[in-house]
């Protein structure tokens, strides 16, 4: 069988050109959609992922303003620093790149934000919105999975969706969508006895642990469809996924590639949020 390879920055494409033409519209009306990225100290990979949301706002004319704060910023200076941009009426989205150093408390922080401008998604108010079905902001990752799902015509309803990963940026809120869109969800992890066997069962696969080849073609059942969140940078450059692809490719219906998979759908989503919260600025 030969597999669907689910591009996601080809659909990436496409949505970020119509996102352009709303912000064109924003603009008309006087709303210059802006979203300010704060990023806390030297993390290699945080700085590419900031660079690339610039760089990306940039392209369809969405405002980018980055703060670059210090390793050691204590953590009321880093509240006072998004309670200013809480109250600045022409920043849309706020958006604070985690990992966040040791010392600061993630809760505290993104509990902070407004969550009218949260275009993350993190804060407790749109985590439980999404869970009880009302409109929210909606995580990035999880929220550019769906989409892809959907252009691909995958079929969720009553389908076995397997999450492995439980993190509150990607596993969770993807498995509560997905069971929002009437899938039967289970949630793996690391603590989980025979993954393998439960992996097997799944229609739709979910894989977001951050370790290269957690799954591979003896883990996964003929005809499924495979979603690959991982990135794992490699040494001397180059980025990988956490399944095994080529081998994976040869059983399955359908898979996302990494990079070019789900990647260029959280940065599209980013977009979409901010689009979506500037959108209420509009008289
Ligand atoms: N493409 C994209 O847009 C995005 C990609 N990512 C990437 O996705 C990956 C996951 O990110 P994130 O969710 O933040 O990572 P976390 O490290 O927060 O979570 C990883 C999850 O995977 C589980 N896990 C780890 N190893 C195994 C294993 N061997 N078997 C089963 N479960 C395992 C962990 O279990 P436990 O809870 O028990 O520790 C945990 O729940 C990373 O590579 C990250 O870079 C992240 C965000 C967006
Ligand atoms: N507050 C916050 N929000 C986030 O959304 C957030 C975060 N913190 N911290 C880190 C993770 C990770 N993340 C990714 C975004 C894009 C790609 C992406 O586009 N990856 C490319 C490959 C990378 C490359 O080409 O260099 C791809 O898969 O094609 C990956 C990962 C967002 N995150």
């Amino acid at each position: 069988m030969s597999a669907t390879i689910m591009y996601g920055n080809l659909l990436a494409n496409q949505i970020r050109e119509e996102i352009k033409a709303e912000v064109e519209a924003l603009k008309q009306s006087s709303v210059h959609p802006k979203l300010t990225v704060l990023i806390i100290g030297h993390n290699p990979a945080s700085k590419t992922y900031v660079r690339m949301k610039q760089k990306a706002c940039e392209k369809v004319g969405i405002v980018s303003q980055v703060i670059e704060l210090e390793e050691d910023i204590s953590e009321e200076e880093l509240l006072y620093q998004i309670e200013k941009l809480n109250k600045d009426t022409n920043v849309h989205g706020i958006l604070v790149q985690l990992p966040l150093p040791n010392h600061i408390n993630e809760d505290r922080v993104l509990e902070f934000i407004n969550p009218n401008k949260d275009v993350d998604g993190f804060h407790p108010i749109n985590i439980g919105r999404m869970q009880i079905g009302q409109d929210a902001l909606i995580p990035c990752t999880p929220l550019g999975i769906m989409k892809l799902l959907e252009f691909y015509r995958v079929e969720t309803k009553g389908k076995h969706a397997v999450v492995v990963g439980r993190s509150n940026i990607v596993g969770k809120p993807i498995g509560q969508l997905l069971l929002n869109q009437d899938a039967t969800v289970t949630y793996c992890h690391s603590k989980t006895e025979n993954l393998s066997d439960i992996t097997k069962q799944a229609d739709i696969l979910i894989v977001a642990t951050g370790k290269a080849n957690t799954i591979q073609a003896a883990d996964v059942k003929v005809g499924a469809t495979i979603v690959d969140v991982g990135n794992t940078f490699l040494e001397h450059g180059g980025v990988i996924g956490d399944v095994d692809f080529e081998a994976v490719k040869e059983k399955v219906e359908r898979i996302t590639p990494v990079p070019k998979g789900v990647g260029p759908m959280t940065i599209t989503m980013l977009l979409h949020n901010t689009i979506k919260v500037a959108s209420h600025f509009k008289q």
